[in-house]
């Protein structure tokens, strides 16, 4: 469970996140979901421990993260954040062997299963003696997948809820990675291995994937509900000011668009 209570974040007087409260005691896939600047990034990040935040509580399992010790901490929560680099010349086998480096009493059998697992499941194998910085950003975000899901595998039971921060991580992959990593994050929840908390662009793939959606705007949570509650095509379209429409096609799939500019949104003297 992580219960964060009232936390706010702001520098040099700059108030970047308002109070906020947030609560997840089950497995569920969390989209968090609003404009450019709204505080997405900076909510993920609090809640990873990414980031002190200016006022307010976080607890992870009931104690406080100031308890934590990083290296316990990194046994539940992984945090894949937007930006790639790494500032070395590792290659993507030390970047992925990295990620069970804070499990020394783990087996090296079960090490090595796990690897092979996810490098074969994420389709990794072409560049595993590559440096890392040499990918290109769809590989290097491919890769950075794999790490954090490398951190959480422990042997044995599964218990309790993990949780998986992922900042943009649809970012410069293409249509197929895109969809493989959704369901694999999906999967993930299913399966009951923890929860995903995931900072995206795309309300269509964010309606498909979503269990919960929490929507950000100048700084505040403005909705935090179930995803059908939430994406409300209204509401969506305030929040992004622009005008969306929900269509729902004849098999029931539903899907968000602009409204087109044959509508009287644009001044058509300008097209
Ligand atoms: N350390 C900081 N110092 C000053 N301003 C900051 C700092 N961190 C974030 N901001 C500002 O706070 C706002 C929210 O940033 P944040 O990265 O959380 O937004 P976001 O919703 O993730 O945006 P995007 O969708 O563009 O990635 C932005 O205007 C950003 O410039």
């Amino acid at each position: 469970m992580i219960e964060a209570k009232q936390i706010s974040f702001g520098v040099k007087g700059k108030q970047i996140l308002q109070p906020v409260d947030f609560t997840t005691d089950k497995e569920e896939f969390v989209v968090i979901l609003g404009p450019n600047g709204a505080g997405k990034s900076t909510l993920v990040k609090l809640l990873s421990s990414g980031l002190k935040q200016s006022s307010g509580t976080i607890s992870y399992y009931g104690k406080d993260l100031n308890e934590w010790t990083l290296d316990n901490l990194s046994k539940y929560r992984a945090y894949m954040h937007q930006e790639s680099m790494i500032a070395s010349n590792f290659t993507v086998r030390e970047v992925l062997e990295m990620a069970r480096y804070r499990y020394p009493e783990t087996k090296n059998q079960f090490n090595k299963f796990i690897m092979d697992k996810i490098v074969t499941e994420l389709n990794l194998h072409s560049f595993l003696e590559m440096e890392f910085n040499f990918l290109s950003g769809g590989e290097k975000q491919r890769v950075q997948f794999g790490r954090v899901l490398l951190q959480l595998e422990s042997e044995g039971e599964i218990q309790p809820i993990k949780y998986l921060f992922l900042d943009e991580p649809l970012n410069n992959l293409d249509v197929r990675y895109q969809i493989e990593l959704l369901k694999y994050a999906r999967k993930f929840v299913d399966d009951k291995r923890g929860s995903v908390i995931v900072v995206m662009h795309d309300i269509n793939l964010c309606y498909q994937y979503a269990d919960r959606v929490l929507l950000m705007q100048k700084g505040k949570v403005i909705m935090d509900g179930r995803v059908d509650e939430v994406m409300n095509p209204q509401i969506l379209s305030e929040t992004y000011q622009i005008e969306l429409e929900q269509i729902q096609a004849l098999d029931g799939e539903v899907f968000y668009r602009h409204v087109s500019y044959s509508s009287n949104l644009l001044d058509k003297s300008q097209l």
